[in-house]
């Protein structure tokens, strides 16, 4: 079992290591082992290599079973051309490389952190638990054709049958195995590519009689995850739709350092939601649960660990219960817990219940 460890930039590298820790546990308590191979990607590989995806680290993870990333990007590299920057030349030609077409970001809202939520307890407290399920692959983030000069920056959104009917698939296929209901989120009054979207999803919906489909335009969609999100189950949408969303839906339990996800695709690739938060890079004040989650989730779906990854999940609503807080989730920041001493608590708990 050899995983590909790429922690990046910025809170990546710090919020990896508490991870690995937990797999550490794992392994300990399972005594199975895992071969961890370490590369560089985004600014640390442009730093290292003059190229935000060099050829090592592209072998390492084709050889790879699993991809495991902290998160690219920052101020130092921002000025680069576009192709050479961490997002576009890192991780965007990582995820078409691997033909990442499914990018899975579920949330959910722990009973003790019902009051961190910007959102009223009336609201968030009637139970929130909520996948996006983001089309990773194809649209705007991809299409050409592109261009930028002088006067004019211009982007192409494009979406086929082929690449709407596999990630409505996916939608569906989660969906069964939940509370049944799929919301596709498109821009189908204005937009072409959604027009076909909505069509090729109703075509898909009809292979899943059990669960309901409803469709909603992006802009509803973003008041109504902050109106009544208790409303939603799945969310089907677009790139770009769906990194919107995810952000939006990581202020519902109140942080994006709680936001895990996977991406499937030839390989899947598991990376937090969020980014590589330079605001707070450096600090050992970062939330690593979101990263934990991650590994929780590649535990899951790339080594059939099931039980472990529950595990995992549970130990972090014990801590979570137990009152312990990274600053970004805690009422008192004088009472906060660091990055490293959040992934010890969580390792110890994870040993308690094993
Ligand atoms: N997958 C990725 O690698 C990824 C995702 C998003 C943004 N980025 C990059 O990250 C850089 C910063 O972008 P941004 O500031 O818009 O987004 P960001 O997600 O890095 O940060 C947004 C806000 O969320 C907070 N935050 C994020 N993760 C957190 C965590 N684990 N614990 C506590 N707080 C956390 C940050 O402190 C910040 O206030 C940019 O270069 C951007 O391109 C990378
Ligand atoms: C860094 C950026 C390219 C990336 C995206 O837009 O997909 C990020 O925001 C995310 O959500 O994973
Ligand atoms: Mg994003």
């Amino acid at each position: 079992m050899k995983i590909a460890v790429l922690p990046g930039d910025g809170i990546g590298p710090e919020v990896v290591r508490e991870a690995l820790k937990v797999l550490e546990v794992v392994e300990k308590k399972t005594g199975k082992t895992f071969e961890k191979v370490f590369g560089h990607i985004g600014g640390d590989a442009i730093d290292k290599f003059g190229e935000p995806l060099p050829e090592e680290t592209k072998k390492i993870c084709l050889e790879a079973d699993a991809i495991f990333l902290g998160s690219v990007g920052g101020p130092k590299w921002d000025d680069l051309p576009p192709e050479k920057r961490p997002e576009i030349g890192g991780l965007l030609a990582l995820r078409k490389m691997l033909n990442l077409y499914a990018n899975i970001r579920p949330i959910k809202v722990y009973r003790s952190l019902v009051h961190v939520s910007p959102l009223k307890e009336k609201v968030i407290g009637s139970g929130v638990d909520l996948v996006t399920v983001r089309e990773l692959s194809y649209g705007v983030y991809y299409g050409q054709p592109r261009g930028l000069d002088e006067e004019k920056g211009f982007d192409t959104m494009i979406y086929d049958r082929k690449t709407v009917e596999r990630i409505a698939r996916t939608a569906f296929e989660i969906a069964k195995n939940r509370r049944k209901k799929v919301t596709s989120v498109d821009k189908a009054n204005v937009l072409y590519s959604s027009m076909l979207w909505r069509k090729v999803v109703n075509e898909v919906a009809r292979e899943y009689p059990d669960v309901e489909l409803t469709h909603m335009y992006v802009d509803n969609a973003a008041m109504q995850l902050i109106l009544k999100p208790s409303q939603f189950d799945v969310i089907l949408t677009t790139n770009m739709f769906g990194d919107i969303l995810s952000d939006e839906s990581a202020a519902l339990p109140g942080s994006l350092g709680l936001l895990p996800s996977a991406s499937f695709g030839d390989k899947n690739l598991y990376e937090p939601a969020g980014g590589s938060a330079p605001d707070i890079a450096g600090k050992n004040i970062a939330n690593p649960i979101a990263q934990i989650l991650s590994l929780a989730m590649m535990l899951e779906h790339s080594f059939g660990m099931v039980e472990e990854a529950r595990k995992i999940e549970r130990a972090v609503e014990l801590v979570i219960e137990e009152g312990y807080r990274t600053r970004d989730i805690a009422e008192d920041p004088e009472k906060a817990v660091s990055t490293s001493q959040m992934g010890d608590l969580i390792c110890k708990k994870l040993e308690e219940i094993w």
